[in-house]
């Protein structure tokens, strides 16, 4: 497994590292980090070139631990970058703090291997169904089986089968969704993974989200709102700021709110 390898499963927006500064890789490991999931944004700022303007723009705003977070916003708005900044994609203004910790204070790649990502794109490797899940074989194929079947992925009979590559794209975002579920961190991240999938694997993603991560901090670029009501908190983002915060059902009842607009165009 070449390190590229590895930072394609934790980050998955591979290409977007083409563009990347040379990042900064010290910083101290901490063992048995995090504990807890609490992550909170200080003032965090981040423009992708110096003599551009900021797409995030001063952002202070806490999640709880195991708190299920939407971010939501129209096309443009800063929900990616948003993400992007937990796992250190970019140089960015301010400080995030998980489980009290400054992660700029982290080695980069200590920090990535703390956070699953689970893309909009669902990111395959032509080989086995093993290295799909596991790519660094840290798991028994108990934990391996047990996360292909809490998410009903019955065409496989072995792990070490070459993977179709013409697998639907359902089929291939519930792999992505089985390599976090392996991983168990206490973090893990959806960015957008419902916008291309069908009704039945957008359920079956909700359900994951909500029962098997029940332990887990989750944060879910939400393009479609239909299972809104299931999350602890919901972000709207606009023009790089956080514009509405709170409960689903409080922001659906606000006249005029952000939230309830974006709904009712659905
Ligand atoms: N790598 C990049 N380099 C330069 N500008 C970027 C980069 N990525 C995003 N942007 C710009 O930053 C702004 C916010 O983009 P971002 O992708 O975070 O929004 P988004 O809400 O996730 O959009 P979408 O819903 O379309 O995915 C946009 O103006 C976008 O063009």
């Amino acid at each position: 497994m070449t390190r590229l390898e590895n930072r394609m499963i934790t980050v998955e927006r591979v290409l977007e590292y083409t563009k990347q500064k040379q990042e900064n890789k010290g910083g101290l490991v901490i063992e048995h980090w995090p504990k807890g999931c609490e992550i909170r944004f200080k003032d965090v700022s981040l423009s992708y070139k110096s003599d551009q303007d900021h797409v995030l723009k001063h952002l202070n705003f806490a999640i709880k631990n195991k708190e299920k977070v939407a971010i939501v916003g129209r096309t443009g708005s800063g929900k990616t970058s948003l993400i992007s900044t937990l796992v250190r994609l970019y140089d960015f203004e301010g400080n995030i703090f998980i489980d009290n910790v400054d992660i700029k204070t982290l080695p980069v790649d200590f920090l990535r291997t703390k956070i699953s990502v689970v893309p909009q794109e669902p990111t395959i490797f032509s080989g086995t169904l093993r290295e799909n899940i596991d790519p660094t074989r840290q798991h028994s194929d108990d934990d391996i089986w047990k996360a292909i079947s809490t998410v009903n992925l019955s065409l496989f009979q072995n792990l070490d089968e070459k993977i179709d590559m013409n697998l639907s794209i359902c089929q291939k975002q519930l792999i992505c969704v089985c390599r976090a579920l392996v991983q168990r961190n206490k973090i893990v991240i959806f960015d957008e993974c419902n916008a291309t999938v069908d009704n039945d694997t957008e359920a079956l993603i909700q359900k994951v989200i909500s029962e098997i991560f029940a332990e887990y901090t989750v944060i879910a670029i939400m393009h479609k709102l239909r299972y809104i009501l299931d999350f602890d908190l919901v972000l709207v983002v606009d023009k790089g700021v956080i514009i509405e915060s709170g409960d689903p059902a409080s922001l659906l009842k606000k006249k005029n709110g952000m939230l309830s607009n974006l709904f009712e165009r659905q």
